[in-house]
């Protein structure tokens, strides 16, 4: 009851403070403790509906930001948006079409949930490993990534392939995840290129 109880609470900040959604809080946290995103950074962002790491991200650089997701994305002012499948090559060349390379991939992307754990589990990593790709495609060389993950059978995999991908990587779990959850971020900074 204690879980939910703070569950709301954080869900009711975010409507507070105009956030779509209390992921919102995840990224704020990575950012104070890792200080992924400079002022001036280009980003794209993964898995970006509803829009609320769109909303940190306007608020932590003055560079452009484009938000990529299978669903719609409302307007944001100062945001460019692209609808359609992160895995998709067309939709890779489109982004890099608009923002060239960048200095900042962030992804918070997860597949729907079947409800049975190991399936689950190894498309997220599969959908992770997607992602990585797109990463490597469009990172500047010394660029960062931020990617959502989950624990489990595949996961040292996924960490093992992005370690072999930038100088410094770091695994970090959030405050503002759930109690019990497996979620966990891998901070990847400087891209070897
Ligand atoms: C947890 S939500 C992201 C929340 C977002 N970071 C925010 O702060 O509003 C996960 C998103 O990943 C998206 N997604 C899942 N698979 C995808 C794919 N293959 N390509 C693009 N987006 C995908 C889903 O549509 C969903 O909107």
């Amino acid at each position: 009851m204690g879980s939910q109880w703070s569950r709301d609470k954080v869900y009711l900040r975010a409507k507070h403070e105009g956030f779509r959604s209390r992921a919102s809080y995840k990224l704020i946290e990575i950012q104070e403790k890792f200080a992924v995103i400079r002022r001036d950074d280009n980003i794209i962002d993964l898995g970006a509906a509803p829009g609320s790491w769109l909303q940190v991200l306007r608020t932590l650089t003055d560079g452009r930001v484009l938000g990529i997701d299978l669903n719609p994305i409302a307007d944001i002012e100062g945001i460019e948006t692209l609808e359609g499948d992160l895995t998709d090559p067309v939709v890779q060349k489109q982004a890099k079409e608009m923002l060239g390379t960048v200095c900042i991939v962030v992804c918070d992307a997860a597949p729907k949930l079947s409800g049975h754990k190991s399936y689950d589990q190894a498309r997220a990593i599969a959908l992770g490993e997607e992602a990585l790709l797109f990463a490597c495609n469009v990172l500047k060389p010394g660029g960062n990534f931020v990617i959502k993950s989950f624990q489990g059978a595949d996961f040292p995999e996924l960490l093992a392939a992005i370690q072999g991908q930038f100088y410094a990587v770091k695994t970090y779990s959030t405050k503002a995840t759930r109690k019990g959850s497996t979620e966990i971020y891998i901070i990847a900074k400087n891209f070897k290129g």
